[in-house]
């Protein structure tokens, strides 16, 4: 199955420039779809609830800022980068009153629609320009000329321009830069959550927690665990995102490669591949999504828990003292204006 993929040249900025675009949110995508929109000539207005620690922000950015009712009123294209779990009744007191026939909704991430948690109105567009990175990044690489891939989808097309709308907007966020591919809210969801669960950030953190427990716990150094397991980590992905595994390879020595060859496959084995179709499975059937609603619903008592935990892991400590001797390294995780 072949993908349709997008750059520049297929896009029309033009279609977003004539728009007025409502970024309701501004932390990690917000931000940056805002700024990088405002960069590209596109009339932008953010919509944070009065007392939100983010307008400060914005404000300072030369943002003008409503609440999100009064945003979405004034906008055609209305952006939602709330946290996934205040989209629910964002939409129903700010956005879907403000709604009419012609306008459009945007996400950055399919949960809401994929779990059926928001329908918007036949009469208007809903579409997704959802980045494959995290917003400062998007920034970022927006700032220096390049761009972060981002998956494009249609869920209702209204007015028979959804489509090209969206890839407008990708385009002014830099995403047309490095590829805009199509997609559904289905498909995006359920690998966006899969990634960030088994590989990206579940299974890499797991594996650089235990990795560095292990050498610890047997008695080496926690410096020297912190650089084998996480700082050298960045750089051998950097590897794979230049040239893929391959190209890793090829820079490794032939011991590293024997040993990653050889016993790679016994740290991920049977057991933890089918570990990940669970996981899969739980996206898929919508368990993870009603476990997650339900977790928010209960005032997050698991997430506060697990995430105090993580903080304290000894590895976090060790980190720090050695970023602190790299000022290279602690980039700071700023909002580039
Ligand atoms: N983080 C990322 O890089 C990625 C995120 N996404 C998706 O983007 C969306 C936004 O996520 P993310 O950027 O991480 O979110 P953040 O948690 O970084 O920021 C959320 C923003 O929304 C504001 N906010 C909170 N509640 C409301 C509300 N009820 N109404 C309006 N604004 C509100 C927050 O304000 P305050 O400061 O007051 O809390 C903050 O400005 C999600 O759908 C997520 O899945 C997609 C790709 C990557
Ligand atoms: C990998 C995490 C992510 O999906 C992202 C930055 O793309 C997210 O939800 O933040
Ligand atoms: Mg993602
Ligand atoms: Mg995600």
């Amino acid at each position: 199955m072949s993908v349709e993929v997008y750059y520049d040249d297929d896009a029309d900025l033009g279609l977003i420039q004539a728009k007025k675009v409502a970024v309701i949110g501004y932390g990690s995508q917000g931000h940056a779809h805002a700024l990088s929109l405002r960069d590209s000539g596109v009339d932008v207005v953010i919509g944070l609830p009065v007392g939100s620690k983010s307008r400060p922000k914005a404000e300072e950015q030369g943002l003008r800022v409503l609440t999100p009712a009064e945003a979405a009123a004034e906008a055609d294209v209305i952006m939602i980068l709330a946290p996934d779990t205040a989209q629910r009744s964002l939409y129903a007191e700010a956005i879907a009153p403000n709604l009419a026939p012609g306008k459009a909704v945007f996400f950055g991430h399919g949960f809401n629609i994929r779990y059926d948690l928001i329908k918007a109105p036949a009469d208007v567009d809903v579409a997704m320009v959802a980045p494959k990175g995290p917003g400062h990044l998007v920034r970022r690489q927006y700032v220096d000329g390049k761009g972060v891939p981002c998956l494009v989808a249609v869920e209702q097309d209204a007015t028979g321009t959804a489509f090209q709308l969206a890839l407008s907007y990708a385009k002014g966020i830099g995403g047309t830069r490095a590829g805009a591919i199509k997609t559904t809210f289905k498909e995006e969801t359920e690998t966006d959550l899969f990634g960030e669960q088994a590989v990206l950030c579940g299974g890499a953190a797991a594996l650089v927690q235990t990795g560095f427990e292990v050498l610890t716990e047997a008695g080496y150094a926690p410096e020297v665990a912190y650089f084998e397991c996480l700082h050298e980590l960045k750089l051998i992905v950097d590897l794979m995102y230049e040239g893929g595994i391959a190209r890793m390879r090829y820079s490794v020595s032939d011991t590293a490669e024997y040993g990653d060859l050889s016993r790679g496959p016994r740290v991920v084995d049977a057991r933890v591949k089918e570990e990940m179709r669970k996981i899969l499975s739980e996206i898929q059937s919508g368990e993870f999504a009603r476990e997650w609603v339900a977790e928010d619903e209960a005032g997050r008592p698991n997430f506060a828990k697990w995430r105090a935990e993580g903080a304290v892991h000894p590895i976090e400590e060790t980190g720090q003292k050695l970023r602190n001797m790299m000022s290279w390294v602690d980039r700071p995780i700023t909002e580039t204006a």
